[in-house]
């Protein structure tokens, strides 16, 4: 066997995920003459003419040619080449693809003797030398290598590594192809257990003595070897990767003419199976090498069947075809040649193969958990800071959410404090008793006449409830007041029917005390707790008690008001209101409201005045309100004095905070009025507008709510004659004005008065042209305001404006149109029409 050179190999450029598709590598080899041969004076026929072509040149001149006679591989080598030098040119980069996790498959193909064993014995060993110097020189990976052993005689497989001679069988693996079963598949320990096992391989093989070779092979053998890696590091870049790939050294049997080796009986046997399977391989070969040739038949040898994956499969190949040079074995040379020929147009798709092995996969997570125990040590602190992350999310999301809440109720306030705004209800009149959970369930709204109740309902003292009386809600009314409130009112034959039938079902219940949903002319009711109201008497809508009430009908929403249970608490509400006519008893202006929040909301719409286009509307809001109250409202069902208190409060504070608001927005309102008002007076002066309108506006506008339309436009107008000087009144205009008052002031007053008037203005009395002088100097000081207030109050006792509350502001808005007939200055005309 020839020495392994020490040439290092770096397979990393062929790195490669993505399948790859190449030809076969062929190579040829010409053996030399061997002793025999040579003294048959047999000669070679074969030259090898260059680095990849092979001629045959006859030596016998009587020979007749042979076609083709020269034949091109991808190497051909002379007799006196060496192992090392096919193993290097070619054989090499192929077999150690291995490493990349590339299947490689290296064939020695040719006739007996022709010398594959001798070639392959070489290859396989430089292989593998050159395999575990790499993984010598690879210390950041892990390599786990095996090997196996097998031969293939007379068609049956057998375990070189195994003392049992046991015939192994192919299965098909739907990943890995064909597998031998129970192939003893040994785990290396390195370099040198390797060339143990392959040397116990070859002891194992069947060989035989020939006519052509003392040693004949007569099986063929496949030597594989499985390297599996991952890197030790798993933060690199092909961290966690696992690379697994077999490289094959296959030393086929030699194809041979019974008559050249002489075979008979147990030999004829194996040369029959040998040249079978070579025939097959030749068949398989041939097919892969015509692309779309139909059925390639692997399975008709175990040969081909096992190294299907390296005959166009996932498989980088080299077949190194061996040829016995002499004359004699012409026609078997070139048989060889043909194969190779055929062989180099095969082509294979080789791709890594990234695997996961049990082993590399404990490693790994090995590994990463080690890696997370150091992070842990050296930043304990990340799990809290993993904490304090997720609460500050929590945090975050409750704020949220306690905004949601925020808004919710200041909007379920805002509606409450609309609704006792609207209907005027005095909080200190209302007696509210949480329902029971029937109750909340059945939110009521009854809507009655309201003006009745809005009148004097801070008259109406509130009862103490007592938990023991009866508990339902009674209303009455005042007879006169239903026939007004009548279209208030609402009920429906809908709203009939459905009230029957729940009454009916309700009725059924005989524990609990039947509801009263309308008017109630038992003022000993149990559940009146004070006095008695009209009430609505379920069973006779509209109809009219005994005692002369009225009964009116019901709304749907009065229906299911009293359709409650009869357990809910009755309270009343005096009402005071000299409308209530009747029965002493039952006129005596109390009415009866559900003692809950929800059922004080049914009071407070119930009063709602019907005219007002916010009545449906709000009926709506309230039943929603009223719900989500009495949802709320049933938890506390049991504590009612508590719960009255906390309405209460409630109701109290929200009263304060509408005040406070109304506060604040007076005060924002002010500040914009007089910073308004300040405007218009400068654009007044730059605009020259006349006098009588500066002082109309300033004594009309003085910062009411409803100013603020005025103030908009006046600004606006004025505004936009600044912008246009053409429409703005000229300054003489201004200028015959003041010559005007002025001469009303000669008029309107006397001399001691105008005295006075000129002290009070600053005009020397001594001076000339006093009146002149006011009157020039009325609306010049723009920026002081008890100027323009004294400019206004003299230009108004000048041209007698005194009924300023019988202005309509309106002539300040979008138009100046007519002068009302009570304003009777013609200035006030004049001033009109020029502005
Ligand atoms: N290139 C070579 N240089 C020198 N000797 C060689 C060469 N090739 C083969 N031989 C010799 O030829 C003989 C036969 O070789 P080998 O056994 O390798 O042939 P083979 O093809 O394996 O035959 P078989 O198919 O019968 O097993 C051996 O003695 C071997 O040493």
């Amino acid at each position: 066997m020839e020495s392994i050179s020490g040439d290092e190999f770096d397979p990393s450029d062929e790195l490669d995920s993505n399948a790859r598709e190449e030809k076969i590598f062929v190579a040829v080899r010409l053996r030399p003459l061997n002793e025999k041969e040579i003294a048959k004076n047999d000669l070679s026929d074969w030259e090898c003419i260059n680095k990849t072509t092979i001629i045959y040149k006859s030596n016998n001149q009587s020979d007749r040619p042979m076609y083709p006679n020269a034949f091109t591989f991808d190497r051909v080598y002379r007799y006196d080449s060496t192992t090392k030098q096919i193993y290097d040119e070619g054989v090499k980069t192929i077999a150690l693809s291995v490493l990349n996790g590339i299947n490689s498959s290296v064939f020695a193909y040719g006739q007996t003797s022709s010398g594959k064993t001798y070639t392959m014995s070489g290859i396989t060993e430089f292989a593998i030398a050159d395999i575990y110097d790499y993984i010598n020189r690879h210390n950041d990976r892990e390599f786990v290598m095996k090997f196996s052993a097998i031969e293939i005689y007379n068609e049956c497989v057998k375990d070189l590594l195994s003392v049992d001679n046991t015939q192994l069988r192919l299965l098909d693996d739907p990943e890995k192809g064909t597998v031998v079963e129970k192939l003893t598949e040994a785990n290396l320990r390195d370099c040198n257990h390797l060339k143990e096992l392959i040397y116990m391989s070859e002891a194992e093989r069947q060989i035989g003595e020939t006519a052509l070779n003392e040693m004949s092979s007569r099986s063929h053998q496949i030597l594989r070897l499985t390297v599996e890696s991952s890197a030790l590091d798993f933060k690199g870049g092909d961290s966690g990767r696992s690379l697994s790939a077999t490289v094959s050294f296959v030393d086929l049997a030699g194809s041979e003419r019974a008559s050249q080796t002489l075979a008979a009986g147990t030999r004829l046997k194996e040369g029959a199976h040998i040249n079978r399977s070579l025939l097959t391989l030749g068949t398989v070969i041939r097919k892969l090498s015509k692309a779309g040739s139909g059925h390639v038949p692997y399975r008709n040898s175990k040969l081909t069947r096992i190294l299907q994956n390296s005959l166009g499969g996932n498989a980088r190949t080299a077949i190194l075809c061996t040829v016995c040079p002499a004359h004699s074995h012409v026609e078997q040379s070139r048989n060889t040649l043909i194969f190779g020929s055929c062989a180099k147009d095969v082509s294979t798709n080789a791709q890594v193969n990234v695997v996961m092995s049990d082993k590399a996969l404990v490693k790994q997570l090995q590994q990463e958990l080690a890696r997370l125990e150091k992070e842990l040590k050296v930043s304990p602190s990340n799990d809290s800071k993993s904490i304090i992350k997720d609460l500050e999310l929590h945090i975050i999301q409750m704020e949220e959410k306690i905004d949601e809440l925020t808004q919710q109720r200041d909007l379920a306030e805002s509606r409450l404090d609309h609704l006792i705004q609207v209907t005027g209800v005095d909080r200190n009149s209302l007696i509210v008793e949480p329902p029971t959970p029937r109750v909340a369930a059945s939110l009521p709204i009854c809507r009655q006449e309201s003006q009745r109740f809005s009148d004097d309902n801070s008259n109406s003292p509130i009862d103490e409830y007592s938990p023991s009386e009866q508990n339902y809600q009674k209303i009455r009314i005042n007879p006169q007041d239903i026939e007004k409130t009548s279209p208030v009112i609402r009920i429906n034959a809908e709203d009939e029917t459905m009230e029957k039938a729940s009454t009916s079902e309700d009725s059924s219940d005989d524990d609990q005390p039947q509801k009263t949903p309308t008017v109630n002319d038992d003022d000993d009711d149990d559940g009146d707790v004070i006095a008695e109201v009209p009430q609505i008497e379920q069973q006779s809508p509209c109809s009219t008690d005994s005692e002369g009430m009225s009964a009116f009908t019901r709304s749907k929403s009065c229906y299911e008001f009293t359709s409650s249970p009869p357990s809910e608490k009755e309270i009343t509400i005096e009402n005071t209101n000299s409308n209530v006519t009747g029965s002493e008893n039952d006129f005596s202006g109390k009415q009866t409201i559900p003692k809950s929040k929800s059922e004080a909301d049914v009071q407070t719409i119930s009063q709602q005045d019907s005219n007002s286009p916010l009545s449906t509307v709000d009926e709506k809001e309230v039943d929603l309100k009223i719900k989500s109250s009495a949802e709320n409202d049933v938890s506390e069902s049991r504590d009612s004095p508590k719960r009255v208190r906390k309405l209460e409060d409630v109701l109290y504070g929200q009263k304060v905070e509408k005040a406070e608001m109304k506060a604040d927005d007076d005060k924002d309102w002010r500040m914009v009025f007089e910073k308004q008002r300040r405007d218009i007076i400068k654009l007044w002066d730059e605009c020259n507008t006349p006098l009588i309108h500066r002082t109309y506006f300033f004594l009309l506008f003085k910062g009411e709510q409803s100013d603020s339309v005025y103030m908009e436009v006046e600004l606006r107008r004025l505004s936009f004659l600044k912008s246009t000087p053409s429409n703005a009144t000229s300054g003489r205009a201004l200028s015959r004005e003041r010559i005007m008052l002025s001469k009303k002031l000669l008029k309107k007053y006397s001399s001691s008065q105008r005295d006075e008037i000129y002290r009070e203005w600053g005009i020397p009395l001594d001076s000339k042209h006093r009146r002149v002088q006011l009157s020039r100097s009325v609306w010049t000081k723009t920026n002081d305001i008890e100027h323009v207030k004294e400019s206004a109050d003299m230009v108004a006792k000048l041209v007698g404006i005194v009924e300023l509350n019988q202005t309509p502001k309106e002539l300040f808005g979008l138009s100046f149109l007519p002068t009302p007939d009570h304003i009777k200055t013609s200035f006030w005309k004049a001033s009109m029409s020029i502005t």
